[in-house]
């Protein structure tokens, strides 16, 4: 079978560590200046549940609570992942109106999605927990996963969980077989 194309947008407050994970997956490496990211595209190959997929990361700018969603970001892409980082309640909330406003542009009650807490490494200055991350992607119906790009910790988790959030989405995986990560 012929590799299957995905477009993933990855989204969030600036800051949160969007490029570290996309670079953390992509390259396998961490780097620790922080360099704000106007948009950058990775591509990868992967094999999942015997089929092969070629991801096209879209790795954006960081967006606030005013930011307007880029039309781009709606149109040709098959997933989300939208970011927060655990030590940042502004960025939890930001999160919220990303998905809002992913909603209201593409008119649809659900997009696939993961939800992501990063920077679980910063165990002191944590002020999300992993229960409300978890709630708010519960209701949602979107997969959840907390990770640190830092300490490479459950950062491929996410990448397979939204290409199984699209399978989902395309009615090609049974609803019951459950994407979640927990
Ligand atoms: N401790 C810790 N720091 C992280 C982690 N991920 C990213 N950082 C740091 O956070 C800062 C911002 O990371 P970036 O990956 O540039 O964040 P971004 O979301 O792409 O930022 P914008 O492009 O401005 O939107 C950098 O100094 C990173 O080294 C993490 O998991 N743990």
């Amino acid at each position: 079978m012929p590799p299957k194309q995905r477009k993933i947008a990855i989204m969030g407050f600036r800051s949160v560590g969007k490029s570290s994970l996309t670079i953390q997956y992509v390259e396998g490496q961490f780097v620790d200046s922080y360099d704000p990211t106007i948009e950058n595209t990775f591509t990868k190959n992967i094999r999942l549940r015997n089929q092969d997929y070629t991801l096209q990361l879209v790795d954006t700018a960081g967006q606030d609570e005013y930011s307007i969603v880029p039309q781009g970001y709606v149109m040709n892409v098959d997933g989300y992942v939208l970011v927060y980082s655990v030590n940042s309640q502004q960025s939890f909330e930001v999160v919220q109106v990303i998905h809002d406003k992913l909603l209201d542009m593409t008119g649809k009650a659900q997009v696939p999605l993961v939800v992501v807490g990063n920077k679980t490494d910063l165990r002191m200055e944590r002020v999300i927990s992993r229960e409300d991350g978890k709630k708010l992607a519960d209701s949602w119906k979107a997969a959840f996963s907390e990770t640190s790009a830092k300490e490479n910790q459950s950062v491929s988790d996410i990448f397979n969980a939204i290409i199984m959030e699209i399978e989902k989405a395309e009615g090609n995986v049974p609803e019951k077989s459950g994407c979640v990560i927990s």
